[in-house]
């Protein structure tokens, strides 16, 4: 059986961008453009069109959109999402007689050779595209066709068949009737922009008092709203806020036996007062937490919460669901694990018990009840060890209902793990930035995240710290690598955040020589901070988010372009904005002890600055202004004084 019309010539092949050959949407936001490229060639040589049919999964046309010829049978179009939600999108191909004509028209007539058959058949082609024309156009067509038929001067006709009134309205009209299309359909979602830009601010909602040894309230987190939208950031993340189980309640320095009155790991959820949707009674009620995420709205901050699928014993999905845990013959359950990190003081849930159904039902309505109180993010803990079946479905249903909803995926895992979390539908991820430090190291991951298809679903949130990580950097290099680290988590990427007490107050003491972890965790202890004070770091935070709201080219992680330098120690990039009207150019002193010197190569091009243009830089992070005249220059950075510039090309 011919399945097929054997008159559709037309072959479409690589389309791109799709993600594993379309099993998995695209992303983008609103805004946000699409480009599609796509080879679309037929036998011959006939002239070969394409388009990129898009449209909303809510909508039932289908919107065309003329694909570019870049050469070799390769085309582009680009479209840019105007509302939130799945976008479907494919590619057609078509020969087009016409513009074949008109082709040939003129090779011919170039070639001094006799048209006037030409002349006839043109007028053919043009009689048809009528048919196909609404009827003020079909008349215009039909007298252009007549027109042809009686012209005796062939060169009049050859410059009228030529002409880009001609051009533009048999454009208009093709004759698709063999059109090939694309076999398959792909998927883009657009979602709204702050799952593209976001700050990120983490602390403990217990240390959040201003008083010494007073457990911090919801009441104390909304004073330190001021203060944090002050810094500039639009995310607070709370770690885990429901009550703390007692059994294998771990103590300082994770220590697996607590001490009377030590408060715990806010990750072992569970106790008699409620599971993950009760709050811990310390820290206040739920009308306080609603009260939080509203007074937080004033300052343009959403409230992200910890969603961490595990039980403390004490769990009252212990006692109610047996069924969801791995019972050992002994009767004991298998702590929880993330090797080689073991955490004693929670069990982990059974993704392959028999009840699975009911249990996705419940883990998902934990999502819905947060939601419910006005928490649209979430910063899901070890996503990873939890099945992939059960987010894919999850995060789709909860998603589908409140499309305002972010994950964040908290995985530090294998590769593999990890892109697969985010094409299942995370929305943001964690990434490695927090340990690649050297010039080398931070091309190349960029270069992985924004320049392979990872770009197209992987959307990274970097993190130069977070209460499990003290990377040997920032333990290293003191005050100055701080503030490297987060310009660079700030700049690179459009999506950043760090677990902001210690940060801001340079604390760095690790637990022991070589290892990457705090000494006197915030996880196992109440802190008080003194949040009256200021440092030049939370000056550097402040100010880096300001430059990051006032600068559109940092409010996207896809635009980088590297500079050279003649330093190893230098990391220079510019990012420019759609409109190519904001450009920045970041240089980076990477070595936090010493001064670094050297030159610069400026990717003037990218840039848009015209070889030998004088421009001027303004180095946003110190208010200086310097004139440069060409593509190399000379930066010299000190770590105890800025060991970055952020300028902004004026
Ligand atoms: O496994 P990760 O390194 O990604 O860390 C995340 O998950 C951990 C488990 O939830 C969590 O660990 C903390 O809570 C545990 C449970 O109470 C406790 O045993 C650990 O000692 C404590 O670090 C970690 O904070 C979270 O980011």
């Amino acid at each position: 059986m011919i399945e097929k019309d054997g008159r559709s010539r037309v072959v479409i092949e690589h389309v791109q961008p799709q993600i594993n050959s379309g099993r998995f949407p695209v992303k983008r936001t609103v805004g946000e453009r699409l480009t599609v490229i796509a080879d679309v060639f037929a036998d011959g040589h006939d002239e070969v069109r394409a388009a990129l049919l898009v449209k909303h999964e809510q909508d039932s046309d289908w919107q065309e959109i003329p694909m570019e010829f870049q050469g070799n049978d390769r085309w582009e179009a680009s479209f840019t999402p105007e509302k939130r939600g799945i976008y479907e999108y494919t590619v057609q191909g078509w020969v087009d007689h016409l513009l074949t004509w008109q082709k040939g028209l003129k090779k011919k007539f170039e070639a001094s050779q006799d048209v006037g058959v030409e002349l006839l058949i043109g007028a053919n082609w043009i009689e048809e595209a009528a048919e196909r024309a609404p009827t003020h156009e079909a008349q215009t067509l039909r007298n252009w066709a007549t027109q042809l038929r009686n012209e005796s001067n062939q060169s009049a006709g050859v410059t009228f068949a030529l002409s880009q009134e001609v051009t533009k309205l048999v454009e208009a009209y093709p004759d698709k009737k063999y059109a090939s299309l694309y076999h398959r359909t792909l998927f883009m979602e657009a979602e709204r922009q702050k799952a593209l830009f976001s700050t990120w601010y983490e602390f403990f909602p217990r240390s959040a008092s201003y008083e010494p040894g007073k457990h911090g309230t919801f009441k104390d987190c909304e004073q330190l709203l001021p203060r944090i939208a002050e810094m500039g950031f639009d995310t607070i993340y709370l770690p885990p806020i429901h009550p703390i189980g007692d059994s294998n309640r771990k103590g300082a320095n994770n220590a697996v036996t607590a001490q009377p009155g030590e408060p715990g790991s806010p990750w072992a959820i569970g106790s008699k007062d409620g599971g993950h949707k009760s709050i811990h009674p310390e820290l206040g009620n739920i009308d306080d937490f609603v009260s939080l995420v509203n007074k937080a709205k004033e300052f343009n901050i959403e409230v992200a919460i910890d969603v961490a699928f595990q039980c403390s014993p004490d769990h009252p999905y212990v006692k109610e669901h047996p069924q969801w845990f791995r019972w050992r013959p002994d009767g004991s359950v298998q702590y929880a694990e993330n090797p080689p990190k073991k955490y004693q003081d929670v069990l982990p849930i059974n993704f392959e018990t028999e009840d699975w159904e009911n249990l996705w039902k419940e883990l998902k309505s934990v999502f819905e009840y947060w939601i419910s109180k006005g928490v649209y993010i979430f910063r899901v803990d070890n996503p990873h060890t939890k099945s992939f079946i059960f987010w894919e479905w999850c995060i789709r249903e909860v998603r589908r209902q409140h499309p305002d909803a972010i994950f964040l995926a908290e995985a530090f895992t294998r590769p593999r793990v990890m892109e697969q979390l985010a094409k299942i539908g995370f929305n943001q991820s964690y990434t490695y930035y927090t340990w690649r430090n050297t010039q080398f190291e931070i091309k190349q991951y960029m270069t992985e995240l924004t320049k392979t298809d990872m770009r197209e679903y992987y959307r990274p949130n970097f993190w130069p710290n977070t209460p499990d990580i003290l990377p040997e950097m920032l333990q290293n290099g003191g005050e100055s690598a701080h503030i490297s680290r987060v310009v660079m988590a700030a700049t690179l990427s459009s999506n950043y955040g760090l677990y902001g007490p210690v940060y801001e107050f340079g604390i760095n003491t690790p637990v022991y020589a070589g290892k990457e972890e705090y000494l006197d965790s915030e996880k196992y202890e109440v802190k008080h901070w003194d949040w009256n004070r200021r440092t030049k770091i939370r000056d550097v935070m402040t100010r880096i988010n300001r430059i990051r709201r006032e600068n559109p080219a940092l409010q996207t992680t896809w635009n980088i372009e590297f500079g050279e330098t003649d330093n190893q120690q230098l990391l220079c990039y510019a990012k420019v904005d759609d409109y190519k009207s904001n450009k920045i150019l970041v240089v980076v002193n990477l070595d936090p002890h010493h001064v670094q010197s050297g030159w610069i190569k400026v990717p003037v091009q990218y840039l848009n600055l015209s070889a030998g243009s004088t421009y001027t830089v303004n180095d946003l992070m110190t208010d200086t202004r310097y004139q440069w005249h060409h593509e190399w220059n000379y930066v010299e950075l000190h770590p105890g004084v800025m060991p970055v510039h952020v300028f902004r090309i004026e």
